[in-house]
């Protein structure tokens, strides 16, 4: 006899062969009674027709909802296109020359009204536009409320990192802006032949090229067509504010350095800067033309004394109170050694890096040599400023363009080191390295910061690479106290090598009192200098001295005893 529970086994397992095949039934949040609802023959119907297939449609460009995408720093994981996002469930066909969008469901296409409101945010980029779809007019206020865009997106980015940076912020938004317009990543060009008078097909080449990277131009698509001279619109014609320098950053970031040497200003060859050539014979036209332009006419003492001895390559520390024009007793051998590298659009390496002791002299530092850093041959992102409290990622973005002039303080030039090796290596390899305020960089807080640098520097260094195994060190300083470079007592030499060393203090150039001779004998230890520096003091302690003048204070017993009174 067959038991109960066989029987209730055999009608459940009856019961699964009935519902086998049959979808589950997606559970909600109402209870869902066992017994299946049956559904009249009408309703299933309608179901059946709502889940057939929208016919695709064809569309242009415009009706399509596009959004825009941030374009990450690598492109590695990107998946869209110029910046815009892919849109799911959309086909591209040409049909006529023309590229035709095919949307299978509705939601893809814009409404009318949501036509009309994108047409005044263009993105970026030197599109090419139908004169139907836009006019002038609407182009130039689409222009200005992109910039408006871009503002306002960069300070969201850099509100995000430190507020308090404004005014450093700017500066590197400045730099960035110059960036951006220089190498926007992606670019589409349209570039057409003329069409013949005879009305002959003419073949329309589309490429779309990138900017940045001449190989992903060898691996973007060419699609050739076959448009009739009526189907090829003429070209609303751009705005012409920026466009030559857009060309020239176009053809410099395409590293076609000689048709872009053509378009650059050259220097007035004529300046008559006496003051500057005399004592300085080796600046460049470039320079010179810079000065006179600033209406610098002729160089401060520490400018007239460090140039040339810093051109020759010789170490130096120089002894200058603040205002007295240090930058550019610096800044100016770094921009000649630029210059004069010549093929900056290939080397990777930089000329210089100073070091500063706080952001906002690092931030006036670099204010004052892009001053004149734009009017010689170097391009406007030559100099980057690495500094805290700014994006790590714009910085290490920058650097990508390979800056001849680093200006940074010791925190943040530390952790962009010690993150890449790749970094490091570059850096290893400057030409000069310069440590303005030098009795600051080396107290407490940067001391040890300053000392990791320079041993991570050494170590990287690709001495065989090289012409120098060391690079040159410019120091400067507003004073030489022991007190301010106390820091370095801990390296000082030990008394067996203490005569030793005190002759090679004494070797120092002009190097005035004990003091000073003592702490040059410790910055020596420090820096490790590549030869014999020069020590250049403009305002030494005799100068002082001549000042004081001998004065005779008539007074009385009483006053005198006063005075003498311990
Ligand atoms: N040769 C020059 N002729 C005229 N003005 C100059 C000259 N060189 C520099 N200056 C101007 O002098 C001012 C001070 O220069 P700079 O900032 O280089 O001084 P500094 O010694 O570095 O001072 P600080 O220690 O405050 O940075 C700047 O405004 C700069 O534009």
């Amino acid at each position: 006899m067959v038991s109960v529970a066989k029987k209730l086994v055999l009608q459940k397992q009856k019961e699964l062969k009935k519902t086998k095949g049959k979808k589950p039934i997606k559970k909600t949040g109402k209870s869902v009674s066992s017994k299946p609802k049956t559904i009249s023959n009408s309703k299933a119907a309608k179901i059946v027709k709502k889940q057939t297939p929208t016919a695709p449609k064809y569309v242009t460009s415009e009706k399509l909802s596009w959004k825009a995408v941030d374009i990450p720093d690598t492109l590695d994981d990107y998946e869209g296109f110029c910046g815009l996002e892919e849109i799911e469930g959309v086909d591209v066909k040409i049909v006529n020359g023309r590229a035709q969008f095919i949307v299978k469901s509705d939601d893809k296409v814009r409404s009318q009204e949501e036509i009309k409101s994108v047409k005044t945010s263009i993105p970026e980029g030197d599109f090419e536009l139908d004169e139907e779809d836009v006019n002038e007019d609407e182009l130039k206020k689409s222009e200005e409320d992109h910039e408006e865009g871009d503002e306002d997106e960069d300070n969201k980015e850099d509100g995000e990192e430190e507020d308090k940076e404004v005014e450093q912020g700017e500066e590197n938004e400045e730099n960035e802006k110059a960036n951006n317009e220089k190498l926007s990543s992606e670019k589409m060009k349209i570039i057409e032949k003329e069409p013949s008078k005879n009305k002959k097909k003419t073949k329309t080449v589309t490429t779309l090229t990138s900017r940045n990277n001449a190989d992903d131009e060898q691996d973007v698509p060419t699609i050739e067509t076959e448009q009739t001279p009526e189907e090829i619109k003429p070209k609303v014609q751009k705005p012409k504010q920026n466009i030559k320098k857009l060309q020239e950053d176009e053809l410099l970031a395409n590293g076609d350095a000689f048709t872009a040497a053509q378009e650059l200003e050259l220097p007035d060859d004529n300046i008559n800067l006496p003051k500057w050539t005399k004592p300085i014979p080796q600046l460049s036209a470039f320079t010179l033309t810079g000065l006179s332009k600033l209406g610098f006419n002729k160089p401060t003492e520490i400018q007239k004394k460090t140039i040339p001895v810093a051109l020759e390559g010789t170490d130096v520390i120089g002894k200058a109170i603040t205002g007295s024009g240090k930058t550019l007793a610096y800044g100016i051998p770094i921009m000649e050694k630029a210059i004069s590298t010549g093929n900056w659009e290939t080397q990777d390496t930089p000329t210089g890096i100073i070091f500063a002791p706080t952001r906002e002299l690092a931030s006036q530092v670099s204010k004052h040599l892009q001053q004149l850093i734009k009017y010689s041959s170097l391009p406007t992102n030559s100099i980057v400023t690495l500094t805290g409290g700014l994006s790590i990622q714009k910085q290490e973005r920058l650097l990508g363009y390979n800056p001849r002039i680093i200006i940074a303080t010791p925190g943040r030039f530390l952790e962009l080191i010690e993150k890449s090796t790749d970094t490091a290596t570059k850096f290893a390899s400057t030409d000069i390295v310069v440590f303005d305020e030098a009795d600051r960089l080396l107290q407490d807080g940067h001391f040890e910061e300053l000392d990791k640098i320079l041993e991570l520097l050494n170590n990287y260094r690709p001495k065989e690479k090289l012409q120098s195994k060391k690079w040159q060190s410019l120091v400067f300083s507003a004073t030489f106290s022991k007190d301010l470079f106390g820091k370095l007592d801990s390296t000082k030499p030990k008394p067996e090598a203490k005569n030793n060393k005190k002759r090679k203090a004494n070797e120092v150039e002009e190097s005035g009192d004990a003091e000073t001779a003592e702490v040059l004998q410790m910055l020596g230890k420090k820096l490790r200098f590549r030869s014999k520096p020069s020590f250049i003091d403009v305002n030494p302690t005799d100068v002082v001295a001549d000042k004081i003048i001998e004065a005779m204070i008539p007074c009385g017993n009483q006053e005198r005893d006063l005075m003498f009174k311990d």
